[in-house]
């Protein structure tokens, strides 16, 4: 079943809620609006006449976002999303036509909210970066130069400090100054290495390598219990397993590679994207590529499940 749905953006940054009825499939879950697409319709005539009966207005103007194919225990659906750009005269309009309660919220407090599980994708894609750089192994020197020319671009993107040969104690005193530089720009930043770091300095995120993520499932750790609460978890994943586990650690993203052979892994084959959207497929979490990637990929990741790109060379 196909569906789409729009993902209305007001001038707050916040984004339209409507309530699933509670005799519908989901009941009580606040999704995004629209729905099936009918027979013969085309994409935008299915939102244009979802965004009329459900709130009484037109869409001026529509952009595809992301394709994410879903399997629910009753049904599959490919869900495809639009960002909609709704006039503030209509935003002021909207009204619930179908009696649904409605609301504006910014994509970070999405998470303590029942959304349908189909949508941890989208709101991932509204609340981060399309792309992530990783940092490159160089001094610090080079390092903090790297992430200050990022920080200044005008691109979104976030950064990942991934420097596995680095003591810790040095590691620590440059996140301290690359999150610092972040902060000021605005742009999140994911530690990585030991999960001590989290607690010496202020990220958005860490990124966890597949064999930590066992490790925690092993020990029936989950994220909760080995990062800050505000932190985000994004785990490394190369496999339908791999995903599994980065599932049952509650991580928030995987990073799934090699879509491409890579520089510093010649050996890996790399996927390609009709294999890694098929393993994007076995898991509910939001999905990133990585590997021999430039940030021109985040169309093809999107149009594979994914929500965006990472990687060292090129972003
Ligand atoms: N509208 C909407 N549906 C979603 C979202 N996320 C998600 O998994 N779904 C699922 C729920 C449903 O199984 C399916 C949409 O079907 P629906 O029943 O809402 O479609 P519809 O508006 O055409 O409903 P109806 O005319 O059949 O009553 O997609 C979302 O954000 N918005």
């Amino acid at each position: 079943m196909r569906v789409v749905v729009a993902l209305c953006r007001n001038a707050q940054g916040e984004y339209l809620l409507a309530q699933r009825a509670a005799n519908a499939h989901l009941a009580g879950t606040w999704e995004f609006p629209g729905g099936k697409v009918e027979v013969g319709e085309s994409d935008a005539d299915a939102l244009a006449r979802e965004l009329d009966e459900e709130l009484g207005v037109t869409c001026d103007h529509m952009e595809a976002l992301l394709t994410r194919h879903f399997d629910y225990p009753d049904r599959s659906i490919t869900l495809q999303a639009y960002t909609v750009l709704l006039s503030p005269d209509a935003c002021a309009r909207v009204i619930g036509r179908e009696g649904q309660a409605l609301q504006w919220l910014r994509p970070e407090a999405m998470a303590s909210l029942a959304t349908p599980a189909a949508n941890a994708p989208l709101i991932a894609a509204l609340r981060w970066p399309p792309c992530w750089a990783i940092s490159p192994e160089a001094s610090a020197a080079a390092v903090l130069d790297w992430a200050a020319t990022r920080c200044q671009a005008a691109t979104e993107v976030g950064l990942v400090l991934r420097l596995p040969r680095w003591p810790l104690a040095e590691y620590i005193a440059l996140a301290q100054s690359v999150a610092a530089l972040c902060q000021r720009a605005g742009v999140p930043l994911l530690l990585h290495g030991d999960v001590r770091v989290c607690e010496q300095v202020a990220a958005a995120g860490f990124h966890a390598s597949s064999q930590q993520a066992a490790t925690w499932q092993a020990q029936g750790l989950k994220k909760r219990d080995v990062l800050p609460a505000t932190y985000a978890l994004a785990v490394a994943a190369h496999s339908a397993d791999e995903l599994r586990c980065a599932e049952q650690v509650m991580a928030d993203w995987a990073w799934l590679s090699p879509v491409q052979a890579t520089q510093s892994h010649p050996e890996a084959n790399g996927l390609g994207w009709v294999a890694w959207a098929a393993l994007v497929q076995c898991t509910s979490l939001p999905v990133y590529g990585l590997g021999g990637l430039t940030p021109a990929a985040v169309h093809q990741a999107r149009a594979h499940g994914g929500v965006g790109v990472a990687g060292i060379r090129g972003f």
